[in-house]
């Protein structure tokens, strides 16, 4: 994997008891101050875990907005690392494809006027997705991982993983949650960013 780029603080470690699991919550604070947050169960080294790198999503992972597919995919994320045993969510402060919980919902107004959630990121002047995975690296490196099964539709975030010298044994499809609500937002994902729908 290449050189560090962020420089991780690990701050605490705790148990953390869910109705999928009781699994083990740490914290990572980055230079810019955010906390990360790593879910894990298990014994991770061996066999190539099985790992969810998920962006923030405080509408839909706390509050059940229905708009998108993250709380359905963080659910089934923990629900399928309990299921097997071993795994981690890797849980990243990039809130609305990382620009931030306002913005989000500035767009989510543009949406509600007819846009979709790629026109109405570039109406607010910021790309289609501001993301970037070398944060995801950084504490992959921490928890010692360069070989990983990695929960993911979106080739995005495959394609930059690998670049950063990740290697991926095999992409694990996660579901999407399909509903009235995010189906339009979910056809502009595979139809404008790529994502890997309907493999599921
Ligand atoms: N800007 C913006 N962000 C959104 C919108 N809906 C959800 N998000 C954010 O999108 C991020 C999740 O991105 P996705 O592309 O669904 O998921 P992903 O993790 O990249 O891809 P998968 O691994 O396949 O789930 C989270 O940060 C959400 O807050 C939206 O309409 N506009």
């Amino acid at each position: 994997m290449k050189g560090p780029k962020h420089k991780l603080e690990r701050i605490a470690e705790s148990r953390l008891p869910t109705p999928f699991a009781e699994f083990r919550i740490a914290i990572y604070r980055s230079a810019d101050g955010k906390e990360h947050v790593v879910v894990a169960l298990g014994e991770l080294s061996g066999e190539p875990p099985l790992i969810r790198i998920h962006s923030e999503c405080l509408t839909g992972d706390a509050l059940f907005s229905l708009r998108c597919d993250c709380g359905a995919q963080l659910q089934s994320a923990l629900k399928r690392i309990a299921e097997e045993g071993r795994g981690a969510v890797l849980y990243l402060r990039q809130e609305g494809r990382g620009i931030g919980l306002g913005n989000k919902i500035r767009a989510y107004e543009l949406q509600d006027r007819g846009a979709d959630t790629v026109e109405a990121n570039h109406q607010l002047g910021f790309p289609d997705d501001a993301r970037e995975y070398s944060l995801a690296v950084e504490l992959l490196r921490e928890l010692g991982l360069c070989r990983i099964r990695l929960m993911t539709n979106n080739p995005r975030k495959l394609d930059a993983l690998v670049r950063d010298g990740v290697e991926i044994v095999a992409r694990v499809a996660i579901e999407s949650g399909r509903n009235p609500y995010n189906e339009k937002y979910l056809d502009a994902k595979a139809a404008k960013l790529g994502h890997l729908l309907g493999s599921e």
